[in-house]
């Protein structure tokens, strides 16, 4: 379970930096969430594992709202980038590529992926 989340967090952080052409540098900081239902590791350190050492990184709980997809990792990175906002790319993998459709820029990745 805990190497589950700690591969699909890295996974995670070095699609968002491939899709988005960064570095560990270009981080400010970065925010996690986990849904209520995750409790093996805290998932910046599978981004200190990735480097990410220097970087100020927090995790917090998502909210429990009624319905909303379990067992989720979330990422909110606070960047250096010349690209313009519409340039970013979203990364939505596995089953969270289910959860932002209507962004324009999004890399989804299935579940059989
Ligand atoms: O982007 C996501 O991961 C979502 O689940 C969508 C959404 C939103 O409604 O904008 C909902 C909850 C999260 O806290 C962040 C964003």
């Amino acid at each position: 379970m805990r190497d589950h989340l700690l591969e699909r967090v890295a996974e995670m952080v070095t699609d968002v930096m491939e899709s988005n052409g960064l570095e560990v540098d270009d981080f400010i900081s970065v925010i996690f969430t986990a849904t209520s239902d995750l409790h093996s590791e805290f998932p910046a350190y599978a981004a200190r594992r990735l480097g990410f050492g220097e970087v100020p990184l927090i995790c917090a709980r998502e909210l429990e709202i009624d319905g909303s997809m379990p067992r989720v990792v979330r990422m909110m990175a606070h960047v250096e980038t010349d690209l313009p906002r519409s340039d970013i790319t979203h990364v939505y993998l596995h089953g969270a590529a289910a959860l932002r459709r209507d962004l324009t820029r999004v890399r989804a990745v299935p579940d059989d992926e």
